[in-house]
C-alpha cells in the first residue's frame, strides 16, 4: 500500500545523496535534512508505542501523517528548486571568472602595463590639493587672481591675440590657461625701473629669454604661474623680478617698519640654491636702490646652517623678501620671528622636487601661515605632466608657460655617453679632464665616491674641491666660493649641486656615475650650456647602469638630436616588443619607461615608507 503512495514514489525517485553544491555551509539558518522515510519510521514507532489505540483514532492519525508528509514533500521540492537556482548562479560566477582569466591571458603585457598605469595615476589624482591645512579644513577656495596695478604698454595691449600667439610661436613658448597676458619682447616695455635695466645690461642681459618674456608679464599681472623651461634659461630673474616690483610697490605706499613684512617668499629645496637666489636678489635690489631714487628693500636668507643672529640687522628693519629652505622657514614662523600676515607672493624654485619628493607636507605647513590670498608661482626645468596637473589644481586660474618639453635636455649641451668599466673610471676621468679647459664639474651619486674622486684628483695635482650633504656648511660654502671665483678648477659634487646652481661658464660636466632618475641627469648636464653658451657633458655608463636608465638616456639623446653611441643604440625597448605605449612616464618624464617601473615613483614610495624627511643634503 505504501508503495502506491504518490508521496513515497516521489521520494524514492529522489537522488539518494545530498547535493554536492552545498552553498549553505556558511548559512546560520541551515537545518539538516532528515529523509522523509526516516521521519515516517520515527512517527510510526511513536504511534505503536502508544498501544491499544482505537482504529478510528489510528485512521485519523494516519491521515494526519499523510498530510504532513505531503507538506514535507512540497518543502523538499522547494529546497531542490532553490539549490538548482543557486547552482546556476555559482556556475555563472565561475563562468565569469574563467572568462576573465581567459581575457587576462589574452591581454598583452602592454595592455596590462596600461591598466597598472591607470591605477597608479588614479592614486596620484586622488592626492589632496596643495592648499594649506587650514584652507583644506575650512574649505577656503579663492577664485580670483591677485589684483595688481601693472599693465602692459598700450601698444602691446592693442595687439591682437593672434599677434601674441605669433610671438610665442617664434620663441617656442607654449601657454595654457585663461586670459593669458601678452608676451613682451623687450625689458624696456615691462615697466621695470631704469636702474635695474642698467644693471641687467651691465651683465649682458639685454633681451628677455622666452621664459622671461612670457613669465614676467604673467607674474606682474598677479597671475598664478607654472613656469617650465630648460636649465640655464633665466628662470631666476623671471620669478625674482616680480617679487622685487611687488615689494617696491608696497614699500612705496607705506614704508615698512620693524616687525612688518615680508611681502613674498622664495622657497628653494637646497641651501646652495637658496644662497644663490638670495645673492641674486641682493644684487638686483642694490642696483634698484643705487641711485637713491627708490627705497632700499630688505631681504632675509632663512636656511639651515647659518646663524640667524648674523642677519639681525635685516631683522631689525621691515622685511620685504625672504629666500628660504622649508625646514628653517617653518622653524622661524613657528617661533614667530616674522609672520606671513601680509605675505602675498609664494614662489617655489625646482618646484617639482618641492611638491613631489617629501616636501609636500612642509609646503602645506608653510601655506598655513599665509593669512590672505597669495600669488603662487612654481618654476622648474623638469615638471612631468602629472606634477603639472596636480600643481594646477592647487593654483588659482593658473597659467602654464612651457618652453620646450618639460624635462628635455638643454640643446646647447653636447652630450657624450661613454662605456667605461667601473675599475677604469678614475683613470679615464683624468683623461676626460683634458677635453676642455676648466672649470669642470664632476658628479657622482655617492658621497663616499665624491670624496674618493676628490682625493684622487688632489693626488694627481688637480685643484679640486668637493661638495656633498655630509660636509659642514663652512666646507660647502668654501667649495662653492673657491670654485665660483676660479680659485679651483674642478668641483666634485653629489646631486645636491646639480639643481639650479649657476656657475660661471662651466666648460665640461662629467657624470662619473649616471643617476637613476633621468631628471637628475638633465639637471646635472644643465650646469653647462647656460645663458646661450655651449658646453660638453660626458657621462660614464657601464654594466652597473640599469637598462631602463640607459633607455631613458637613449631616448633623451635622440630627442635632442645627439649622437647615440652603438652600445646604447642596441638597448631595446621591451615595451615595443610587448606592444605597449611608448609614451614617456607621466611621473618623471623619462622617455624610456612607463609609470609602472618609474624609479622616481619607487623612490618616493620608499621615502614615504621610511617616512623620513627628504635628504636634501642639508637643506634644513
Ligand atoms: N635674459 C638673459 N640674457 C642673458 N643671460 C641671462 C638672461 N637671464 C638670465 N641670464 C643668465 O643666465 C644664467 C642662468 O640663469 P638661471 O640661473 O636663472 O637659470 P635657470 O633657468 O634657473 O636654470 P636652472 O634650471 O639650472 O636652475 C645666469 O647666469 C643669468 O645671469
Amino acid at each position: 500500500m505504501d508503495s502506491d503512495n504518490p508521496v513515497k514514489r516521489r521520494r524514492v525517485q529522489r537522488s539518494p545523496s545530498p547535493p554536492t553544491y552545498n552553498l549553505e555551509e556558511d548559512d546560520n539558518s541551515y537545518v539538516p535534512y532528515v529523509p522523509v522515510a526516516q521521519r515516517r519510521q520515527e512517527k510510526l514507532a511513536k504511534l505503536s508505542s502508544w498501544g491499544g489505540a482505537k482504529n478510528g483514532v489510528r485512521d485519523k492519525q494516519r491521515q494526519q501523517e499523510d498530510e504532513e508528509l505531503e507538506d514535507e514533500a512540497k518543502e523538499e521540492e522547494k529546497r531542490r528548486e532553490k539549490a538548482r537556482k543557486e547552482r546556476t548562479l555559482l556556475m555563472e560566477a565561475q563562468d565569469v571568472h574563467s572568462r576573465k582569466a581567459a581575457e587576462d591571458a589574452k591581454k598583452t603585457e602592454g595592455q596590462k602595463a596600461k591598466e597598472a598605469e591607470e591605477e597608479i595615476l588614479e592614486a596620484i589624482r586622488s592626492r589632496k590639493k596643495l592648499l594649506s591645512d587650514l584652507e583644506l579644513a575650512k574649505g577656503i577656495q579663492y577664485t580670483e587672481s591677485l589684483k595688481t596695478s601693472w599693465r602692459p604698454p598700450k601698444y602691446i595691449r592693442d595687439r591682437t591675440e593672434q599677434k601674441h600667439q605669433q610671438i610665442r610661436e617664434k620663441h617656442a613658448i607654449i601657454v595654457e590657461g585663461e586670459d593669458i597676458p601678452p608676451p613682451i619682447e623687450h625689458f624696456s616695455d615691462m615697466k621695470i625701473p631704469q636702474s635695474i635695466l642698467d644693471y641687467l645690461k651691465s651683465q649682458r642681459i639685454t633681451a628677455p629669454t622666452p621664459i622671461q618674456l612670457q613669465g614676467i608679464p604673467t607674474a606682474f599681472s598677479g597671475r598664478d604661474l607654472i613656469g617650465i623651461a630648460f636649465t640655464g634659461s633665466g628662470k631666476t630673474l623671471a620669478f625674482c623680478l616680480p617679487l622685487i616690483m611687488l615689494a617696491l610697490e608696497e614699500e612705496t605706499k607705506v614704508p615698512f617698519v620693524r616687525g612688518e613684512g615680508p611681502v613674498g617668499v622664495i622657497l628653494c629645496p637646497s641651501r646652495e640654491l637658496a644662497n644663490q637666489t638670495y645673492e641674486n636678489v641682493l644684487t638686483w635690489t642694490s642696483a634698484l636702490a643705487k641711485e637713491g631714487k627708490y627705497p632700499p628693500l630688505n631681504t632675509l636668507l632663512c636656511m639651515g646652517g647659518i646663524s640667524m643672529s648674523e642677519q639681525s640687522h635685516t631683522m631689525s628693519k621691515g622685511l620685504h623678501i625672504v629666500v628660504a629652505t622649508p625646514g628653517r622657514l617653518i622653524d622661524m614662523l613657528e617661533k614667530k620671528k616674522f609672520t606671513f600676515n601680509n605675505c602675498k607672493y609664494l614662489c617655489m624654485d625646482e618646484a617639482d622636487r618641492m611638491i613631489d619628493l617629501g616636501f609636500e607636507d612642509d609646503v602645506r605647513n608653510i601655506m598655513s601661515f599665509f593669512k590672505r590670498q597669495r600669488q603662487t608661482l612654481l618654476f622648474s626645468a623638469t615638471m612631468p605632466r602629472k606634477i603639472q596637473d596636480f600643481a594646477q589644481q592647487s593654483l588659482i586660474r593658473p597659467i602654464l608657460v612651457n618652453v620646450g618639453r618639460a624635462g628635455a635636455a638643454n640643446l646647447d649641451v653636447l652630450q657624450v655617453v661613454e662605456y667605461v668599466k667601473q675599475e677604469a673610471k678614475m683613470v679615464y676621468l683624468l683623461e676626460c679632464l683634458q677635453k676642455t679647459p676648466p672649470p669642470v664639474i664632476v658628479f657622482s651619486e655617492n658621497k663616499n665616491e665624491v670624496d674618493d674622486i676628490q682625493e684622487y684628483l688632489l693626488l694627481k695635482g688637480v685643484e679640486a674641491v668637493a661638495i656633498h650633504g655630509s660636509k659642514t656648511q663652512e666646507e660647502r660654502q668654501y667649495a662653492i666660493k673657491s670654485f665660483k671665483s676660479g680659485g679651483k678648477d674642478v668641483m666634485v659634487a653629489s646631486g645636491v649641486a646639480s639643481k639650479g646652481l649657476d656657475f660661471n661658464e662651466i666648460q665640461h660636466v662629467i657624470i662619473f656615475s649616471m643617476p637613476k632618475e633621468i631628471e637628475d641627469y638633465v639637471h646635472q648636464i644643465g650646469r653647462t650650456g647656460r645663458s646661450g653658451k655651449t658646453g660638453i657633458a660626458t657621462t660614464f655608463v657601464n654594466m652597473n647602469t640599469p637598462e631602463q636608465t640607459l633607455l631613458d638616456l637613449k631616448y633623451l639623446l635622440m630627442e635632442a638630436g645627439q649622437k647615440v653611441p652603438p652600445f646604447l643604440a642596441t638597448v631595446e625597448d621591451p615595451r615595443a616588443a610587448q606592444g605597449g605605449s611608448l609614451k614617456g612616464c607621466p611621473v618623471c618624464g623619462g622617455l624610456g619607461h612607463g609609470i609602472s617601473n618609474c624609479p622616481k615613483l619607487e623612490e618616493t614610495q620608499r621615502r614615504q615608507m621610511a617616512s623620513h624627511r627628504p635628504q636634501d643634503d642639508g637643506g634644513y
